[in-house]
């Protein structure tokens, strides 16, 4: 396991650096900053655009869409007549969310928000009906997120979960608190099914990736 030296410290800031991003994505970072919600940070938020691109998905969901920020890089990427089933709770960030779809020039006739909470919608969504369900809300009900995410998902699909780090408590073992737990349970369980492949990436709030190896469904 390599160790975090100063120069492994200095060549991830390097990376993180690199990462440019345009103004409308800026405008809904400082809409957020302003509800005091959260969003992808721009590493994870480059990494998914990258995913989307390679993937070509058709359908998305995202659970906890915030203002927006993943919801734009994945119908940036995902291509012209993609569309994104966005579920969010909070009517303010929906509507944040909203103007930053009308900024970016994303047509709404390709994002169904739903202002309800997860918990009460996913049910109703329709099994391996989607390529790609992004993770993005709170840990309290991420153990039934990701066994509906694994529902949704047909073969070839893609399971992705932000703040896999939990906010730097995840590698404190001896941190025990709800969301930690939740979340060590959560990739856990990805990551011990045969059927998928994954992957955390070290963006800096940790992205999780995981995908359903072709020709199996997950379990
Ligand atoms: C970290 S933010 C999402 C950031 C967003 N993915 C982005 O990159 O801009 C988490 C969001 O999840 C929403 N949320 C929390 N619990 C929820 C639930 N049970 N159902 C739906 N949304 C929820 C919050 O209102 C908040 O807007």
């Amino acid at each position: 396991m390599p160790s975090m030296n100063p120069e492994l410290l200095a060549s991830w800031g390097y990376s993180q650096n690199q990462l440019l991003e345009r103004d409308h994505v800026l405008a809904a970072r400082e809409r957020a900053a302003d509800l005091g919600v959260g969003c992808i940070d721009p590493a994870g938020r480059s990494m998914l655009t990258l995913l989307c691109t390679l993937r070509a998905p058709h359908s998305i969901v995202e659970i906890g869409s915030g203002v927006g920020v993943a919801s734009m890089a994945m119908l940036e990427a995902m291509g012209a007549t993609g569309t994104l089933t966005a579920i969010e709770s909070d009517l303010e960030h929906a509507n944040a969310m909203r103007q930053g779809l009308r900024d970016a020039g994303i047509l709404s006739a390709r994002v169904r928000i739903i202002n309800e909470r997860a918990e009460n919608v996913l049910s109703r969504l329709a099994d391996h009906a989607y390529d790609l369900v992004l993770i993005d809300a709170s840990a309290e009900n991420l153990l039934d997120y990701v066994a509906e995410a694994k529902r949704l998902v047909g073969a070839g699909g893609v399971i992705i979960l932000n703040n896999a780090f939990d906010e730097h408590r995840l590698a404190r073992p001896a941190v025990r608190r709800a969301s930690t737990v939740a979340t060590r349970d959560a990739l856990r369980l990805l990551r011990e099914d045969p059927q998928l492949q994954t992957h955390l990436f070290p963006s800096e709030q940790g992205l999780f990736v995981a995908t359903v190896i072709a020709g199996q469904k997950a379990r």
